[in-house]
């Protein structure tokens, strides 16, 4: 038996909804086998709102995880939260020196709940470095404003604007997630193939308990690509899987409720 083989350079979520918790749970729902380089430990403070703090690692020791596991092989990398613009580059050159050619990059800047760029100098360098070598790009509202600095994205037309000129700036696809932010009665996201326009619509779902959405769908996307699915249809899936995660999202504590990563499994397509 083998599997595919899938990498995660993200954060630690240590409330384990988002980050390479999510991803490593996502792959496992999946089926394909997961590693990941960490790139910064994400903690929540209990006695003051659970208020984040970011510690990033060493690039040493970033590139020594992904020393690692690239020499094992991958068919499909990720990447979320990076700590640093050392770590941005650092990811760039080994995408080049391992030819690496199914890359999602979930350009983390912010987490839910909290409404300030942690590390506004990463956003240039995911500019220059990240988006070129991207397969998939799969900012959120706020990310895609940023990322193509266009200012805040309020309508369809605007996210159609974002679209073109993150594909301008070099990622083959692009899905901009609309989710909860964008003011219309469904959750819908945009894909943008250079070509054409595809609307992905579900039923906005009411609820607070979606923390590690955006994680959750960029690793479904990258597992369907490691499966050997087309671009589309992995992120046609990944709509599904994130869907059924979100509706079953769950009380954590009265700070956060996280998706249910398993809930396409065991409860099956509802949607
Ligand atoms: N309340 C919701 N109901 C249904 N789908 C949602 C909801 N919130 C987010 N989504 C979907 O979940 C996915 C992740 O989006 P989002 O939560 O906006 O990302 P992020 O976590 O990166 O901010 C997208 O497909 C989005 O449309
Ligand atoms: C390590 C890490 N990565 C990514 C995120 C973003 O999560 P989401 O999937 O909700 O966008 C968070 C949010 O807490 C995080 O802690
Ligand atoms: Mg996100």
């Amino acid at each position: 038996m083998t599997m595919k083989k899938t990498l995660t350079l993200a954060g630690s979520d240590s409330s384990g909804g988002a980050g390479i918790q999510a991803d490593l749970k996502t792959f496992q729902e999946h089926g394909v086998y997961g590693m990941n380089a960490l790139t910064s430990i994400v903690t929540m403070d209990p006695d003051n709102e659970w208020s984040h703090g970011v510690y990033p690692i060493d690039v040493e020791i970033v590139e020594k995880q992904l020393t690692t596991i690239l020499s094992v092989g991958i068919d499909a990398m990720k990447t979320g939260m990076l700590g640093s613009v050392d770590i941005i580059e650092l990811g760039a050159r080994k995408i080049d020196e391992f030819k690496l050619e199914t890359f999602v990059l979930d350009p983390v800047m912010v987490c839910k709940g909290e409404d300030e760029v942690l590390q506004p100098e990463n956003t240039d360098a995911m500019r220059e470095f990240l988006l070129p070598r991207a397969t998939i790009a799969t900012p959120n509202l706020f990310e895609a404003g940023q990322l193509a600095q266009t200012g805040p994205l309020k309508t369809v037309d605007d996210m159609k604007k974002a679209a073109i000129k993150i594909h301008e700036l070099g990622a083959k696809n692009v899905v901009i997630k609309g989710g909860k932010a964008l003011v219309h009665d469904k959750a819908l996201d945009l894909f943008y193939d250079g070509e054409a326009f595809t609307l992905l619509e579900k039923d906005k779902l009411d609820t607070t308990y979606n923390h590690g959405a955006g994680c959750t769908f960029a690793a479904a996307i990258t597992s369907n690509l490691a499966n050997g699915k087309s671009v589309k249809e992995s992120v046609n899936e990944a709509k599904y899987f994130v869907t059924a995660a979100i509706k079953h999202g769950w009380r954590l504590n009265e700070y956060v409720g996280p998706v249910m990563h398993g809930a396409y499994n065991q409860f099956g397509n509802e949607n």
